[in-house]
């Protein structure tokens, strides 16, 4: 939301400005109460109550994905809203995503333009903000393909079992002195290494400013930009320091990337990092759309796509386990049982964790880390539920509300009970639209087994060797689950907890 508040800050600096504003928001009033008059009057989608010029901006307030939840409550499952300019539809039930995700998800396969997004992922060169076009095509089938499939996974696996081993020795050193640690840091390192050596086949360290950089990219790129929204306001930008912010991360970025060095040889197979593989197909299919530009966008699509995500769906799993005491033991009694006292966890044997699987699942329907995920657009006019939905509609699922809906959840909906998946099909691979943190269709996540692979082996690797205290509250009752604002939805707090090492 860091735009909407500078440019509130802005304007409630510039007397003129803000008069100029005000004068220009009476005047347009009655032109626009006219024009939403209008569209009442066709067969769209219930719409709340809205401003001029802002629409219903205004009431998203610091979490969105709670006051979306409000509005369903009273307009239904599919309603309408009007955020500056763009009318945007938003679908709070299972069965509405899934007319979005499955029925109509090739209409509904566009993302709506982001000034931001184009120019920090090189004119849109990446896959994830992409329009939907020929182009998305080419490189979906690139990643789905060589990238992020089963097998390219697997390949990375050795990266994932050297930085759980990393992970456990920091936390053994935290238990041996009876340590404080910050887990969401500790987490935070684990994905960002692991991301780092998938892309590049190294890591870039604290001497490479590497996490600062990431974080202010990942921060710029979640911006909520005004001009997206009411595009006359866009020159706003060039006062509140939006723009200058954008381009010296373009800058930086760019550098960096310019700095990582690939060697001439060509690595075996199960070697490759993802430049590596890109670098490959570049060479050997010079007709395909790959180039230098590409390269860049994609690397940065897999950071800024892949780690936060991960990092928060941990940071929330973790949350949860400590907060629910029973629910840390039976997760450790069963990770317990079966690694035994191996020192080092090997991906093998997690298949077996039926009930780590299950505490998981629980933690993406409680928290999904993008609890609204990622705008699409419509591309033609299309009846959604009998509403008539015209081109060039933003659509935002309403994840988090979906995950809670106690129609579909029960009264126990807002608790934490993994057993509720022990003996359930329910997945969230995209087929099931109660519980879609990954997205679903065309442009559901293509990182879903990447993501989980990393945090499972997080999981076990906290959970196996060592016992876990928050301080201030017996049996994790002093741990809150506040939530910070943002697009992917962190804890307010950081994540404190210390450890001790387990004997049997
Ligand atoms: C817990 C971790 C993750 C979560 C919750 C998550 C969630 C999502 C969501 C909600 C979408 C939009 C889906 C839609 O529009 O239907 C998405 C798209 C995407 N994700 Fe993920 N993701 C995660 C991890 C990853 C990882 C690890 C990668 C890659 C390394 C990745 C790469 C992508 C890409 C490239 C897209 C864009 C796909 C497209 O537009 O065609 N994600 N993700």
């Amino acid at each position: 939301m860091y735009g909407l508040q500078q440019f509130f800050i802005f304007f409630f600096s510039h007397p003129l400005q803000l008069a100029s504003l005000l004068l220009f928001l009476f005047l347009s009033a009655k032109f626009l109460l006219l024009l939403s008059n209008k569209e009442s009057n066709s067969n769209s989608p219930p719409s709340p109550w809205k401003l001029p010029i802002l629409g219903n901006l205004h009431q998203l307030g610091t979490h969105p994905h709670r006051t979306l939840r409000s509005l369903s409550l009273s307009h239904g499952p599919l309603f309408l809203l009007r955020l500056g300019s763009a009318p945007t539809l938003v679908a709070s039930s299972p069965e509405s995503a899934k007319q979005i995700m499955k029925t109509h998800d090739l209409a509904f396969s566009n993302r709506p333009y982001s000034a931001i997004s184009n120019r920090l992922l090189y004119n849109y060169k990446d896959l994830s903000q992409t329009p939907y076009s020929a182009y998305w095509r080419q490189m979906r089938a690139i990643c789905v393909t060589r990238l992020l499939s089963a097998r390219r996974v697997d390949s990375f696996r050795h990266i994932r079992e050297q930085e759980a081993a990393l992970l456990v020795a920091t936390i053994e050193e935290g238990a041996s002195h009876g340590t404080l640690l910050d887990l969401g840091e500790l987490i935070s390192r684990m994905t960002n290494d692991v991301v780092c050596r998938v892309a590049f086949g190294r890591k870039y360290g604290d001497d490479d400013d590497g996490e600062e950089m990431l974080e202010e990219f990942g921060a710029v790129l979640g911006t909520v930009n005004v001009a997206d929204f009411i595009p006359w306001l866009g020159w706003v930008n060039r006062f509140n320091g939006l723009d200058r912010r954008v381009e010296k991360v373009f800058a930086e970025f760019d550098e960096f990337l310019d700095r990582v060095e690939k060697s001439e040889e060509e690595e075996e197979e199960e070697e490759k990092d993802i430049v590596d593989v890109l670098l490959q197909i570049q060479r050997e299919t010079p007709d395909s759309a790959v180039d230098r530009d590409t390269i860049k966008a994609i690397v940065l699509d897999m950071f800024a796509a892949g780690s936060d995500t991960t990092y928060t769906a941990l940071e929330w799993t973790m949350t949860e386990i400590l907060r629910h005491p029973r629910v840390m033991e039976k997760l450790q009694q069963e990770i317990r049982v079966i690694l035994g006292d191996e020192r080092n966890v090997r991906e093998e044997v997690i298949e077996r964790m039926d009930y780590l699987k299950a505490v998981i699942k629980e933690s993406f329907r409680l928290h999904p880390p993008i609890p609204l995920l990622v705008p699409r657009e419509s591309t033609q006019d299309v009846k959604v539920q009998g509403y008539d939905v015209p081109e060039k509609t933003r659509v935002i699922v309403n994840a988090w509300a979906i995950g809670r809906d106690s129609k579909r959840w029960g009264d126990d909906a807002e608790e934490f009970r993994p057993e509720r998946f022990l003996n359930s099909k329910v997945d969230f691979k995209g087929q099931d639209f109660e519980l879609i943190p990954f997205g679903a269709g065309r442009r559901g996540c293509p990182g879903i087994s990447f993501a989980t692979a990393s945090m499972e082996i997080t999981l076990v690797s906290m959970l196996h060797r060592f016992d876990w205290s928050v301080p201030g509250g017996e049996e994790g009752g002093g741990l809150d689950a506040d939530e910070a604002p943002g697009l992917a939805v962190h804890r307010r707090t950081p994540l404190l907890a210390v450890p001790t090492l387990y004997s049997p």
